[in-house]
């Protein structure tokens, strides 16, 4: 039996590579994004819905007029920094958002959801690898806004009998290996897309923020994570809901952290160029290390990267990232004409 995957913000980095990857499953897809950062071009146009998760009659309409199985839900703001100065943008979006989603969910009785979390509602690491028995103590309304949504759907589940996972990336990374879809925020804000920028010379250099920190060289340590390993995991723990499983909360990473000045290593490596860097003060919320202990989706789920390597990660980024700036349209380079 086909299943229909409802796919909020499908239009965005993470969310496109998983409406191809669903579409390569044969799973029906429909996509849900507003498009206030995502791409048009990034999904097919046939199964896109423009508009926002926090408009309930539109969800009232969709669910009505579609039989869905599950819904994947991606859509969110995701900079760190701007949810410090505007925290009501966070809030309003990533929880009280996502509870209009979920009520939603429950008026039509669709049961299982799968969460885009992040390892950000942990705050500063007590120990690493981070586990999910770590304690949440987020350090910024970003982190905050989605354990709140975390902890509501542990009610829902409880009142109202709405199966989630919860998955909790850490740093999501890589392009799909296919060459069709990669990273295109706006603005850009992570490591490897800015550091692949200086290598073509689309900005001047990568500034490192701070290399002072307790870490082998300084710099931070981050525990990157391939997006299609991403993909495999969300699959995975759908197909988990699927056949009856309960709710969880799984934490997403390679258990290897990467300082910044490897990542920029890596990047030059793989680019066969140098790549030139200033030493800059630290960011502001920025913990020394993230990695990630993912032995419980490996163990439970059957969880296994099959992109673990930095280098292959960042391989796949800069494959795409070439094209992107070659100027190959505004990289919507995939076409399929796969319909829900
Ligand atoms: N990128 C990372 O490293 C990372 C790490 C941890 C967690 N996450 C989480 O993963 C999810 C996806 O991240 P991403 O990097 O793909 O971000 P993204 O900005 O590329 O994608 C988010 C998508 O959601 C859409 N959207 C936002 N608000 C919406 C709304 N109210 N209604 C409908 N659509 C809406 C946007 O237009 C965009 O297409 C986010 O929830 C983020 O918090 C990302
Ligand atoms: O120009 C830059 C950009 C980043 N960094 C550093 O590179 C590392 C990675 O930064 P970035 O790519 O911005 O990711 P994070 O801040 O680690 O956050 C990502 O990973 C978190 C989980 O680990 C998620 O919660 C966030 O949503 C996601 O954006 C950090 O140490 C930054 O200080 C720099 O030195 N220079």
């Amino acid at each position: 039996m086909t299943r229909t995957i409802l796919v909020a913000g499908g239009a965005g980095y993470i969310g496109s590579h998983m409406v191809k990857h669903l579409l390569e499953h044969d799973y029906q897809v429909i996509v849900l994004d507003d498009l206030s950062k995502g791409h048009a071009d990034a999904v097919p146009s046939d199964i896109l819905i423009r508009g926002s998760i926090g408009d309930a009659r539109l969800l009232d309409q969709i669910f009505r007029q579609r039989s869905i199985d599950a819904v994947m839900h991606f859509a969110g703001f995701i900079e760190v920094g701007e949810s410090v100065r505007k925290p009501e943008k966070y809030y309003r979006n990533n929880f009280a958002n996502t509870l209009v989603l979920t009520e939603a969910m429950c008026r039509h009785e669709v049961s299982r959801f799968i969460f885009s979390s992040t390892a950000a509602v942990y705050g500063n690491p007590l120990q690493t690898p981070i586990s999910e028995a770590h304690p949440l103590q987020p350090i910024n309304p970003y982190g905050a806004s989605k354990l709140m949504a975390e902890q509501a759907l542990r009610d829902f589940d409880h009142a109202r009998g709405l199966k989630s996972i919860v998955l909790r990336y850490f740093n999501a990374a890589g392009a799909d290996p296919g060459g069709q879809l990669g990273e295109r925020h706006h603005p850009e804000t992570h490591l490897i897309p800015l550091v692949l920028d200086a290598a073509l010379g689309v900005r001047d250099a990568i500034t490192i923020y701070g290399d002072d920190y307790d870490t082998e060289d300084g710099t931070c340590v981050r525990d990157y994570v391939h997006v299609a390993d991403l993909c495999q995991a969300h699959r995975l723990a759908l197909d988990s809901l699927l056949s009856g499983g309960s709710s969880k909360a799984y934490n997403l990473g390679n258990g290897r952290g990467f300082s910044v000045r490897e990542v920029i290593d890596t990047a030059s490596r793989v680019a066969g160029r140098a790549i030139p860097f200033q030493i800059g003060a630290r960011r502001a919320g920025d913990p020394a290390r993230l990695v990630a202990d993912s032995r419980k989706i490996k163990q439970e789920l059957a969880w296994s990267p099959e992109y673990a390597s930095l280098e292959t990660i960042i391989g796949h980024a800069w494959t795409h990232r070439r094209e992107h700036f070659k100027g190959h349209g505004s990289s919507g380079l995939w076409k399929p004409s796969a319909a829900a």
